[in-house]
């Protein structure tokens, strides 16, 4: 079974929806649907990561790190566009309290101080959650930020649509499974790690970097998180091109190991966008075998 950041009707349903029809169970919070694959409830769980206009959701990038080790399995990008929904009768005049979630309150910033300047905005566990709430009666809030399905699914009418400030934004959501069990190499594949950074001398951060650039690894998404131990302790949030079975990706991880005091790995998985990296010379699989075994060869007797 698998299950999905919910309720019915979040963008998050709407990726899942792309790729299968198979049942899903709806769980209220990141937390609770990555929690759900730890206690093998569901195998797979689909969870918002990024997008692009508000950058990593760090909602998931704590959870994939908290608790049981998980593995990301692969990933959906998908188109957002946003509207505002109301209950029958309200115009968007009357809007006095909007309800969303709050990557769905940012892409939205502009357009709701333009046209709704006075209006308080909550932030909601979802959008979906936000329209659910909405459509209640007795609720305090007037209108919820949503995608088109939501609105239409709780039975609210549409005040305005593409309210957006950014055309074209897209959001990337990942499946998360159990650790253990790494997709096949496809070629055109992502890796997802967490690195912390030592803090006893300079260039710790240029050491991770390093690790990457010596051995031609692009990295697609670098983002820091603190490690809610001290303040001014940091972990970096990484993805970059390339299999964990790529002989590249395998030595940049053992880099990793050795420079960092911690190395989270959360998975390798084919890409949305099936592009394949550029490997520049030096860095395919056969380079890096022929290396090695001349490196072997020297203590061999001629
Ligand atoms: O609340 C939702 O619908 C989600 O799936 C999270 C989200 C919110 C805003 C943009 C993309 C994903």
């Amino acid at each position: 079974m698998l299950g999905y950041f919910g309720p019915a009707g979040t963008f998050t349903h709407q990726a899942l929806r792309t790729v299968t029809e198979e049942e899903a169970v709806a769980f209220a919070s990141v937390r609770e649907a990555l929690d759900a694959v730890r206690q093998g409830d569901v195998t797979r769980a689909v969870v918002p990561i990024e997008n692009s206009v508000e950058g990593g959701v760090s909602a998931t990038l704590d959870e994939l790190i908290a608790g049981a080790p998980l593995a990301i399995q692969g990933e959906i990008v998908i188109p957002v566009e946003f509207g505002i929904y109301a209950r029958e009768g309200t115009e968007l005049a009357d809007v006095r309290e909007v309800l969303t979630h709050g990557h769905a309150a940012a892409q939205c910033r502009d357009w709701l101080a333009t046209n709704l300047p006075d209006a308080g905005v909550t932030e909601a566990g979802s959008t979906a959650g936000a329209a659910a709430e909405v459509a209640r009666p007795d609720s305090r809030y007037d209108a919820a930020v949503c995608a088109r399905v939501a609105g239409e699914m709780y039975g609210l009418r549409e005040l305005a649509y593409q309210i957006e400030d950014n055309a074209g934004a897209v959001t990337r959501f990942v499946e998360v499974g159990r650790a253990g069990s790494v997709p096949p190499r496809t070629g055109a594949d992502k890796t997802t790690l967490v690195a912390y950074m030592r803090q006893d001398h300079a260039g710790a951060l240029l050491e991770i970097l390093e690790q990457f650039a010596v051995r031609g690894v692009n990295l697609s998404r670098i983002e820091s998180r603190p490690t809610k131990t001290t303040l001014g302790s940091y972990c970096f949030s990484i993805d970059c091109e390339g299999h964990l079975h790529d002989k590249r990706v395998a030595e940049t991880l053992e880099g990793l190991h050795r420079v960092c005091p911690q190395v989270f790995f959360l998975g390798s998985y084919p890409r949305a966008n099936q592009r394949r990296p550029d490997i520049a010379v030096g860095f395919s699989d056969g380079e890096f075998d022929a290396a090695a075994a001349w490196v072997a060869s020297l203590s061999r007797r001629p």
